[in-house]
């Protein structure tokens, strides 16, 4: 249409839904997971922030004929323009490992990261949820909880650690097991992100199921290891990155309809509660392998919607 800009369009209507930005939008994670979130029915408004080629993406995922519109914003000086207004946001922002390396070889530098994002979270959409995919998951949740206690914004409802790729593994690993569709299965994975501290309660699945210790050792360590098979398998190209994406949508579909008011939405996630307080002390002097304990944070099933 010549001399027809995107910018001279009339105006939409604008369909009813969620604002929702996702930080690390042009990454691995983050550019399945912006096409996902594009195609949500339940997303009106879709920005894209990172600090590098956020134009290119933007402009590829805004051209999909689904309701909601895509805005794209690059760099610091953008965050906030980013952020103002959101229902929710999702943080894939940081670097991946390599093989050799553990999540937490991550933390120097994703930790300063999602401080920084959390910041401009405070400030310009406090009442927001937020997703944090950013490892290590274990730390990365304690910092933003951190600056939200600082910015007086802090609400433990609305500061969720995304574990949703161990539940998606699990579901996968265990139907593969029984010979299940894993659409018919659900295994509940609590704990923390890192090696021990993900916890398959193989014994809680629905349909409810039993099995022989050697498959109770298998599965639970395939679960434990899932990331490493991949970082192992990519080969220096990064960790998952598609499935991750597929489970952020999974687990932001949840929450946008807990935000919506549907009841019954139960997820699993990295959250803080000040009821395992005490149950965390405990374990710890029982146990130092449990580290995840010394953030007061502890995995649980999480209920958003009404009852
Ligand atoms: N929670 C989980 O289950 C899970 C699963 C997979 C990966 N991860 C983690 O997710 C993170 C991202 O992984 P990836 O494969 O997408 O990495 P990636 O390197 O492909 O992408 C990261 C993106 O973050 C951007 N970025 C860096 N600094 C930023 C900043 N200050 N603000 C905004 N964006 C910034 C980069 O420009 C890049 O586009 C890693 O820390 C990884 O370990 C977590
Ligand atoms: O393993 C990683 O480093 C990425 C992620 O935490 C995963 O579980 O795949």
């Amino acid at each position: 249409m010549e001399g027809l800009s995107a910018a001279n369009c009339r105006a939409k209507g604008g369909s009813p839904g969620f604002k929702v930005a996702i930080l690390g939008a042009a990454g691995g994670i983050g550019q399945p997971l912006a096409m996902l979130m594009k195609m949500n029915p339940l997303v009106s408004v879709l920005h894209l922030y990172d600090v590098a080629n956020t134009p290119g993406v933007t402009a590829d995922i805004s051209h999909m004929d689904t309701g909601a519109v895509v805005r794209g914003f690059l760099g610091p000086q953008q965050l906030e323009d980013a952020l103002t207004g959101m229902d929710l946001v999702v943080i894939p922002a940081g670097v991946p490992r390599k093989p050799g390396m553990t999540r937490d070889d991550l933390f120097n530098i994703n930790a300063g990261i999602v401080k920084t994002l959390c910041e401009g979270i405070a400030k310009c959409c406090p009442k927001a949820i937020v997703n944090i995919i950013s490892n290590p998951v274990n730390s990365t949740v304690p910092i933003a909880a951190e600056v939200f206690k600082m910015a007086g914004t802090f609400d433990p409802r609305r500061l969720l650690g995304v574990t949703m790729l161990d539940v998606v593994r699990a579901n996968t690993f265990v139907a593969e097991v029984l010979g299940l569709d894993p659409r018919e299965v659900d295994v509940p994975v609590v704990g923390g992100h890192a090696g021990v501290t993900i916890l398959p309660l193989l014994s809680q699945i629905k349909p409810p199921c039993s099995f022989t210790p050697a498959e109770t050792e298998y599965l639970t360590s395939r679960i434990q290891n899932g990331g490493t098979e991949v970082v192992e398998a990519k080969a220096g190209a990064g960790s998952a990155t598609l499935s991750m994406a597929y489970a952020a949508v999974k687990f932001a579909d949840a929450c946008l309809h807990g935000l919506r008011g549907d009841a019954a939405i139960i997820q699993c996630a990295f959250v803080f509660s000040q009821a395992c307080i005490l149950n965390i002390l405990m374990l710890k002097f029982l146990c130092s392998l449990y580290m995840l304990t010394s953030h007061n944070f502890i995995l649980e099933h999480w209920q958003l919607g009404g009852s």
